[in-house]
């Protein structure tokens, strides 16, 4: 992808504001494009055993990246991907919503074929747990 600036992050990874000049691409992305490599880091190569999930998007890997803060790397699968065009516009969406209740995205990578995304890695993640867990910690009053 030839569009830039990039400005440097130290954990290897790049916060970009695509300003496109490629017809392809959208507007703004503002969030950090991490490099495969960067990703690979973390998740030990996509070790087997650091995999924490398989959605229907793909497999989920616990990662920690070289700053010491640890992510979810989502790595879509190949029968789950769009086109780049939808997927960097579906990510520019995500990543300008920022709400206490969701995950948040840190980022993504885009190299060659590789469709991947980067959230914060939560404990007790499972939202089928969270949403067990959820009444009993939030009862909700009904109105009769
Ligand atoms: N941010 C996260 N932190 C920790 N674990 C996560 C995170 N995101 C996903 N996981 C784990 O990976 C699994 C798969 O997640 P994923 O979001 O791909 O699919 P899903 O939520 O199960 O369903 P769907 O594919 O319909 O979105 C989850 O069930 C969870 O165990």
């Amino acid at each position: 992808m030839g569009c830039s600036p990039f400005f440097c992050y130290k954990s290897g990874a790049t916060r970009q504001q695509i300003s496109t000049h490629t017809e392809d691409l959208p507007g703004d992305i503002n969030t950090i494009r991490y490099t495969y490599k960067e990703l690979a880091r973390a998740t030990e190569n996509f070790n087997p055993s650091n995999k924490i999930g398989e959605g229907g998007f793909g497999s989920v890997y616990k990662g920690r990246l070289r700053n010491g803060k640890l992510i979810a790397v989502k790595v879509l699968s190949v029968e789950s991907r769009q086109g780049l065009k939808e997927f960097l516009n579906e990510l520019m969406s995500i990543s300008n919503i920022s709400h206490g209740n969701l995950v948040s995205l840190y980022g993504y990578c885009v190299e060659g074929n590789q469709r991947i995304l980067v959230y914060n890695y939560l404990e007790n993640n499972s939202l089928a747990q969270t949403l067990l867990v959820w009444p009993q910690q939030y009862p909700v009053q009904l109105e009769k």
